[in-house]
């Protein structure tokens, strides 16, 4: 009979792209194997899951709302209800094993899975654990993690180094830098900057590469830009009949993989997966990390490259003072690129997708 797995998580790329990564995986290595993905309603999992060809049932789950604590009322109700839809959808799917991958879905449907007496893996993009994870973590069978030192947060025992399941397709840039120019209308043969703000885009990097556009301009630097749909359609009418010629202004990239073939360097927010998949295509990265998520950790995934020489770091907090100057010595430092290319390219983990695939069939025989 094919085994049948439930994987559940989302809310950012962070979290979904992981979740398909391993989806894939276990598709390579055994065909016939039933993914059922679970997800939060009106998140971003609702879209992305079935455009990568998987079905995907939505719990009705939010997190708590820090700025409204009217808002969080209705919480308990909601993750009760969630409780009992995860419950139905185990039951009816006949699941063999539960995967989460964080974010607000995972939690409730591993509770369930726990009670219910299934085997469950988590997979933890951060080198910092939030608490949910750290919660699911006492009863996981395994937990598969990115970074060393995680038992911090998970008993020993259950934790498997992997790194972070990335889409191979986002990374398989050989030979693509002229296809990736052509894909955004830029040239060969300037300095071509990627700027990314993680699947959502980020204020503080969309203000410095506004701030930067005539630097860029004068150093004849092609930039990408990713500025998140949230932001876009704002700085398109800002940017209305002035935007330079070799600069491109994007709300998300549907081919990563033509932005990093493109991109000779890089500046980016340090979400897990984007930094995964820098390491997987080894291009020098500037890395300003987000202060607005839990316990601060994407300056610890920062941090870690940081340690190994593998990437410079610019606080949000000193970026519109700094991160223009940084790009530009970066762009004219090759030495430098250089090393950062090397010491980043070291840290890859490019088999972590079929690694956690073997380790949840494991998990049902
Ligand atoms: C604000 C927030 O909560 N950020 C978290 C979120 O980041 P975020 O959702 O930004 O996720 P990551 O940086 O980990 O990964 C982004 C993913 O989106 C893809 N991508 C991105 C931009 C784009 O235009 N097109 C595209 O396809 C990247 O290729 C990558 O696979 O999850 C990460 C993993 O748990 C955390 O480390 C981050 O702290």
């Amino acid at each position: 009979m094919a085994h049948k797995v439930i994987i559940s998580g989302g809310g950012t790329g962070g979290h979904i792209f992981p979740a398909i990564a391993i989806a894939n995986a276990l598709k390579r290595l055994q065909p016939d194997v039933e993914i059922l993905f679970v997800g939060a309603n009106g998140r971003m999992e609702m879209e992305r899951v079935p455009a990568a060809g998987y079905e995907i049932v939505g719990l009705d789950i939010q997190g708590i709302d820090r700025k409204s604590l009217v808002k969080n009322l209705g919480l308990p109700f909601k993750m009760l209800d969630s409780l009992l839809k995860a419950r139905r959808l185990i039951k009816s799917f006949k699941a063999d094993v539960a995967v989460g991958v964080g974010g607000y879905a995972s939690g409730p449907l591993l509770m369930m899975a726990n009670a219910l007496g299934l085997p469950t893996l988590i997979q933890e993009q951060n080198s910092y654990a939030g608490v949910t994870n750290k919660r699911l973590g006492r009863k996981a069978s395994k937990i598969c993690v990115a970074y060393e030192g995680m038992d911090k947060f998970f008993p020993a025992q259950k934790i498997l180094l992997t790194g972070n399941p990335i889409r191979r397709s986002s990374v398989q840039i050989e030979g693509r830098e002229r296809e990736g120019l052509a894909s955004f209308g830029l040239q060969e043969g300037k300095k071509t900057l990627l700027v990314t703000g993680g699947s959502l885009g980020a204020k503080t990097l969309n203000d410095c590469v506004l701030a930067g556009l005539d630097s860029f301009v004068e150093q004849d630097i092609q930039v990408i830009w990713q500025c998140g749909s949230y932001y876009y359609e704002a700085l398109k009418n800002t940017l209305v009949d002035r935007l330079p010629a070799n600069v491109v202004l994007l709300p998300f990239l549907q081919r990563m993989d033509y932005a990093y073939a493109a991109a000779d360097f890089v500046v980016s927010r340090a979400g897990a997966g984007t930094i995964s998949e820098l390491c997987a295509v080894g291009k020098p990265v500037i890395l300003v990390p987000s202060p607005n998520v839990a316990e601060d950790h994407q300056t610890k995934n920062a941090k870690a490259l940081v340690s190994k020489d593998a990437a410079i770091l610019v606080s949000d907090i000193s970026a519109r003072t700094n991160l223009v100057d940084t790009i530009i010595s970066l762009a004219n430092d090759e030495a430098k690129c250089f090393e950062l290319s090397e010491q980043i390219s070291k840290l890859a983990m490019l088999d972590a997708d079929e690694t956690i695939a073997k380790e949840v069939l494991k998990l049902i025989r």
